[in-house]
């Protein structure tokens, strides 16, 4: 592993680039100060509790190991059917015993299982609900990419690693990388099972029924437009994306019997015209693909594809800002990094972006869930 000389500060700074680091963060450090403090009682529960934080940060890879194995053993579906013992486990899944053993008590000690007296295995609450959240064991299934791409750190944030994740998601590189239907189908498939809970958060906090016609920009195989279709039945659907991807949102429309309020549009929004017609245009987990040059032309080809007083919708995961989130800022903002393409922004960054577009009354709504999606709109006044 490469070692980073922090003791000597890089050189051409601007002026006020550093600053001492303040005298209480220096007494921390300090290993005399947490000697004492630990023994002091009325710092000592703090110095636990910070270690215990500190030690789930130094483990926190193990954890998400422990994770990706429970979910690549089936184990969610396989407890929901019976609770099970070491000994049944370990045979189901052919793992040794005493390897099983190890699993298991890790995946109790990180809230997953618990150890019934019998000595069976049961889920717990978190280890049910995973089982339940649309998208999210293939999420999981899919970071051993990441993973690999993180594996060594510093060369990753120094821009030195030529990542996996970007050739994972085929079709992010534009029309051109899209020509192959049947990988196409796979991503979009993952994309389109994460899409529930993105759509019930949106449609929580956007409020549709003065629109009549809504276009979705980057609408995948259709999942986003599918749940709009079913919670507003007074909207056309309209739905623009690669060739490769677009048509197979055919089969979900007509599943849902709602074939005869879509209109589908193939087509690249780096080439072609966006469809016109629509009072709102979303864009779901579409910007944070793309570099701020192809986020403006898209954000102004949507205001001038708009009527006046129409209104853009951009919904997909956010990081905190000025008060960086851990979705948002130690995740999403790393998968966008290691995707080379896009970048994930703040709402603030995304109000501006679309004010640079023209976009008047920008609105921020408060996230109900940031780790899911985070939205902002506005509004083409003229
Ligand atoms: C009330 C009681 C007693 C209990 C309640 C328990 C209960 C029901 C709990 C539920 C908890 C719940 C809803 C949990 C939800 C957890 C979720 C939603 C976790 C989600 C994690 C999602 C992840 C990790 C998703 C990552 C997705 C990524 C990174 C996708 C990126 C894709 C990109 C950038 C692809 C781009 C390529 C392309 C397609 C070309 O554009
Ligand atoms: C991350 S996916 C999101 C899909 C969907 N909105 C969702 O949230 O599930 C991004 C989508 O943008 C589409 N896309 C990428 N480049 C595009 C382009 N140049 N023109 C139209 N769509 C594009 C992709 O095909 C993909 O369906």
């Amino acid at each position: 592993m490469k070692d980073v000389d922090i003791s000597l500060p890089p050189p051409a700074l601007p002026r006020g680039a550093l600053r001492p680091a303040g005298w209480f963060t220096r007494l921390v450090a300090s290993r005399r100060f947490q000697k004492w403090a630990a023994r002091f009682p009325l710092t000592r529960r703090i110095v636990k509790s910070e270690g215990e934080a500190m030690f789930d940060l130094v483990a926190g890879f193990c954890h998400s190991q422990i994770l990706q194995a429970f979910v690549r053993f089936d184990m969610p579906r396989l407890l929901l059917a019976n609770e099970m013992s070491v000994e049944a486990l370990a045979m189901e899944l052919d793992v040794p015993q005493d390897r099983m053993a190890v699993l298991l008590s890790a995946a109790v000690a990180i809230g997953l299982l618990k150890r019934r007296r019998s000595g069976r295995y049961a889920l717990t609450t978190r280890g049910a609900a995973l089982a339940g959240v649309p998208g999210l064991r293939g999420m999981i299934d899919h970071h051993d990419v990441l993973y690999r791409d993180l594996a060594d750190p510093v060369a990753f944030f120094r821009g030195e690693v030529t990542t996996e994740l970007a050739g994972f998601w085929p079709y992010v590189f534009g029309a051109g990388g899209a020509t192959d239907p049947e990988t196409a189908a796979i991503y979009s498939q993952l994309m389109a099972d994460s899409q529930a809970l993105v759509a019930e958060d949106t449609l929580a906090m956007v409020g549709l029924s003065e629109s009549r016609n809504i276009l979705d920009v980057g609408g995948g195989t259709g999942a986003f437009l599918a749940a709009v279709g079913a919670a507003h039945p007074h909207l056309h659907l309209t739905l623009f994306d690669l060739p490769a991807v677009a048509p197979a949102a055919a089969q979900r429309f007509d599943a849902a019997g709602l074939s005869d309020r879509v209109t589908i549009v193939p087509g690249s929004f780096r080439d072609d015209p966006l469809p016109q017609g629509a009072d709102i245009i979303s864009l779901i987990r579409v910007l944070y693909d793309h570099a701020d040059e192809t986020v403006i032309a898209l954000l102004k080809a949507a205001h001038d594809a708009l009527p006046a007083g129409g209104r853009i919708l951009i919904s997909e995961p956010m990081t905190g800002g000025d008060s960086p989130q851990r979705a948002g800022d130690a995740y999403f903002a790393l998968y966008c990094m290691a995707m080379r393409t896009g970048r994930a922004r703040s709402q603030s960054e995304i109000a501006a972006l679309l004010s640079q577009a023209g976009f008047e009354e920008i609105q921020i709504p408060r996230s109900r869930r940031a780790f899911i999606t985070s939205v902002v709109t506005g509004v083409r006044k003229s």
